[in-house]
């Protein structure tokens, strides 16, 4: 299969840890039911690409994301391999509880830096969505589990317009007091451009937190997620979200069309030579195969050109 030829470039990781988000932030958005062994094939051929870390599913309410209402039986289906790790959504003591049961050691609570989006996701307000999330978090950490903390509408809000970057920060920097190891800074619409990224980043880094508890998703509505990406590299970024053959969406969020594709990731990051351990050939075979389940052809355009 081709690959892209290896010029390296400065002031680049050497490394970096893709946190693969397809079965959960791309298939969440998909409204025909997908059979949960198809959901556990595709993750066992993620993991077998070289993905260590692999976002499996959400502990939402199943009325508000039904895709996910299987997220224990799934759960169940998986046995995966040592070292890798399999983060799951969950935004209550509610989803708590169930991922406990289903024995979860990682889970991943999703805040709203906008007051709208809050509503529209967590039936919530952006001040009593810490209400939710202060007691899931504590019990989570004495049960000894690692919580991520997502910041959603970072960049913009399709109700709202733009967010003021105070907003954002004053909502990432609370889920790190609460006890969040990493945040995840998401474009859910994917309306960013590298100046926000730059921005953005260097606020949270003034704010006290510091660029190794950052991560960065994208969303590739605009165009925007590769060059956002190699932004966010450049600026200290190692931990980027991505969804394998660019499935996605947030069902809750207007406009939010599909994640940065983990191959178009991979095609950049093999070609600057910044190790990820992920074979993009067995990653394009992976998503040409769930493209076949689902009935549509991938959106990635590495993988478009890799599969023909
Ligand atoms: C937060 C809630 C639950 C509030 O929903 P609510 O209706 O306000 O819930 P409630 O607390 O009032 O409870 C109502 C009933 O639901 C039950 N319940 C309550 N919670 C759960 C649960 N976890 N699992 C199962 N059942 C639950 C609860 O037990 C109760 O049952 P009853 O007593 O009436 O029988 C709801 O709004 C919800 O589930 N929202 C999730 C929406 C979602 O999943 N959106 C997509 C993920 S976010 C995203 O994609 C963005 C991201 C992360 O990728 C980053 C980016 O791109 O920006």
């Amino acid at each position: 299969m081709r690959e892209p030829q290896l010029v390296t470039a400065e002031g680049l990781p050497d490394r970096v840890t893709i946190y693969e988000v397809g079965p959960r932030d791309g298939l969440q958005n998909e409204s025909a039911i997908v059979d949960v062994a198809v959901k556990a094939e595709f993750i066992r051929r993620l993991v077998d690409a070289g993905l260590t870390t692999v976002e499996t599913t959400s502990f939402v309410h199943p009325k508000w994301v039904p895709q996910l209402a299987d997220a224990a039986e799934l759960l169940e289906q998986l046995d995966l391999p040592d070292g890798v790790r399999a983060p799951v959504l969950v935004p209550n003591e509610r989803g708590l509880d169930r991922a406990l049961a289903a024995g979860v050691r990682e889970i991943a609570i999703f805040a709203s830096a906008t007051e709208t989006f809050a509503t529209k996701n967590l039936n919530s307000t952006l001040d009593e969505q810490f209400t939710m999330f202060t007691p899931t978090i504590q019990r989570a950490l004495d049960a000894g589990l690692t919580v991520r903390g997502y910041v959603s509408m970072c960049y913009g809000d399709p109700w709202e317009g733009d967010v003021p970057i105070d907003q954002v920060v004053k909502v990432g920097a609370r889920l790190v007091e609460l006890g969040c190891h990493e945040l995840s800074l998401g474009d859910t619409i994917g309306v960013a451009t590298p100046g926000q990224v730059t921005a953005l980043i260097r606020a949270f880094t003034a704010a006290g937190v510091p660029v190794d508890k950052l991560a960065v998703h994208f969303h590739d509505t605009y165009g925007q997620a590769l060059a956002n990406t190699v932004t966010a590299l450049r600026e200290g970024i190692t931990t980027v979200d991505s969804s394998a053959g660019g499935l996605g969406g947030c069902p809750y969020a207007e406009s939010a069309t599909g994640n940065l594709a983990t191959e178009d990731l991979l095609w950049q990051l093999n070609g600057l030579g910044i190790h990820t351990g992920v074979n993009l050939e067995k990653l394009v075979t992976t998503s040409t195969w769930m493209a076949g389940q689902l009935g549509k052809p991938s959106p990635s355009r590495v993988v478009q050109a890799l599969a023909g």
